[in-house]
């Protein structure tokens, strides 16, 4: 009898253990993912990754990892050497070369520069933008001229509006740009200006402009206002090898700024280039912030060169805000942007002479390397459509 208990106890265990085993591995297989969840997560991932999905199966298979895609960088650019560029751009005053080269010149040829045609002389200058004072000033010294030296042939007048168009430049103004740094620190370069002038295209322009001539940038991005400046930026300099310091969207624009020097100095860069947001709210805000970036810039050292971007299309409205930029930093240098687009090519005279800051650059376009060293002489041939060499013959 004991005999036959201890058979039908182990006849029990048997079967409860061997239908433990059946039901443990469904047991493990339900506890997989659920497979419409698997495939959807796959597929999100396709998405995202593309096709190396099969790559990634394969190496799995294999074992071998597949080296990522090499992503080549594009070739930097070698940007245009700046000596000469504005004889090279001079087509770009077309529009300013018919209101002085065509007319004040077709005025100056007349048989009779009698009163009628010296107060035409007159108009077309403030027409150009020339500025009252400065047209007065010129136009009263070539009359003069005119009758002390009996000049009448179109050459001679020609050739003395140019005289008088140059002088009213201020030739013997220093135009360079002050971009040398001293004891391992960088030169500090703000650029400043209302929104739409110009600047971070200009900051880029003149970054090519810096690594044309040799030297190594950094730039700044402290226009933290527009979202897309920074990119832009990062972009002009990512063209020719400049690193880009930038902060969050709306970051403290003086913070960004002294990182871009920090950033400078430990990289042993040139110049730092500082592009700045130009909103004009108000003058007190502008001095607010503007007044922060120089004192925050000037914890590294002092700043070497404050450029004021000018619209040249604005004419006199632009430059009524170009003072208060003036009262607010300190600016060593105007930089006139969009001189393609304008027949007022006079505005340069009025800029320096209002604002009492030489002209150091002129924009001529949109081009990248459409930016270029300002220089009177070569200018005043530009808007005559006179021959340099003849002229200086
Ligand atoms: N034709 C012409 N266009 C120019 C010149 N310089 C700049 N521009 C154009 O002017 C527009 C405004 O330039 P930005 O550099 O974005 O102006 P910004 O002052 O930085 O503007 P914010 O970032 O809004 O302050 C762009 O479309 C430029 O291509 C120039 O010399 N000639």
């Amino acid at each position: 009898m004991t005999d036959y208990l201890l058979v039908a106890l182990a006849l029990l265990g048997v079967l409860i253990l061997g239908g433990l085993g059946l039901v443990v591995p469904r047991l493990r297989r339900r506890a997989a993912p659920p497979l419409p969840q698997t495939e959807v997560d796959t597929r999100a991932e396709e998405d995202l990754a593309g096709p190396p999905v099969e790559a990634a199966e394969s190496d799995l298979s294999t074992g071998v990892l597949v080296e990522p895609p090499v992503v080549t960088a594009p070739p930097l650019e070698v940007p245009e050497p700046t000596a000469g560029r504005l004889v090279r751009l001079r087509s770009r005053l077309a529009r300013s070369q018919n209101a002085f080269g065509k007319g004040l010149l077709g005025l100056l040829a007349r048989d009779h520069l009698d009163e009628d045609a010296w107060e035409e002389i007159e108009d077309s200058l403030i027409t150009a933008d020339v500025g009252i004072d400065a047209t007065r000033d010129i136009v009263d010294r070539l009359r003069e001229r005119t009758r002390v030296l009996g000049t009448r042939s179109a050459g001679e007048l020609r050739d003395l509006l140019a005289t008088e168009l140059v002088t009213a430049l201020d030739p013997g103004l220093d135009r360079s740009l002050r971009t040398t740094g001293r004891d391992g620190v960088p030169a500090v370069l703000l650029v400043v200006g209302v929104n739409g002038a110009g600047k971070t295209t200009t900051c880029g322009k003149i970054a090519r402009v810096l690594v044309a001539d040799g030297r190594s940038v950094t730039l700044g991005a402290a226009d933290t206002f527009r979202a897309a400046a920074a990119d832009q930026l990062e972009t002009w300099g990512g063209r020719v090898g400049a690193e880009t310091v930038r902060g969050a969207e709306g970051a403290d624009p003086a913070s960004v700024a002294f990182d871009a020097v920090r950033r400078g100095i430990d990289a042993g860069t040139d110049t730092v280039l500082i592009d700045t947001a130009g909103r004009l709210q108000n003058k007190i805000g502008l001095m607010d912030e503007l007044g922060k970036v120089k004192r925050v810039v000037e914890k590294h050292g002092p700043i070497d060169e404050t450029l004021l971007i000018l619209d040249a299309t604005t004419g006199q409205n632009g430059l009524e805000q170009a003072r208060v930029f003036t009262e607010v930093v300190n600016v060593t240098g105007v930089v006139l942007t969009k001189l393609d687009g304008t027949a007022k090519g006079g505005i340069v005279i009025a800029v320096q002479r209002k604002l009492g800051i030489p002209v150091k650059l002129v924009g001529l376009g949109e081009g990248a390397d459409d930016l270029a060293p300002f220089d009177p002489a070569q200018f005043v041939d530009a808007l005559l459509g006179t021959e340099p060499l003849a002229r200086d013959a």
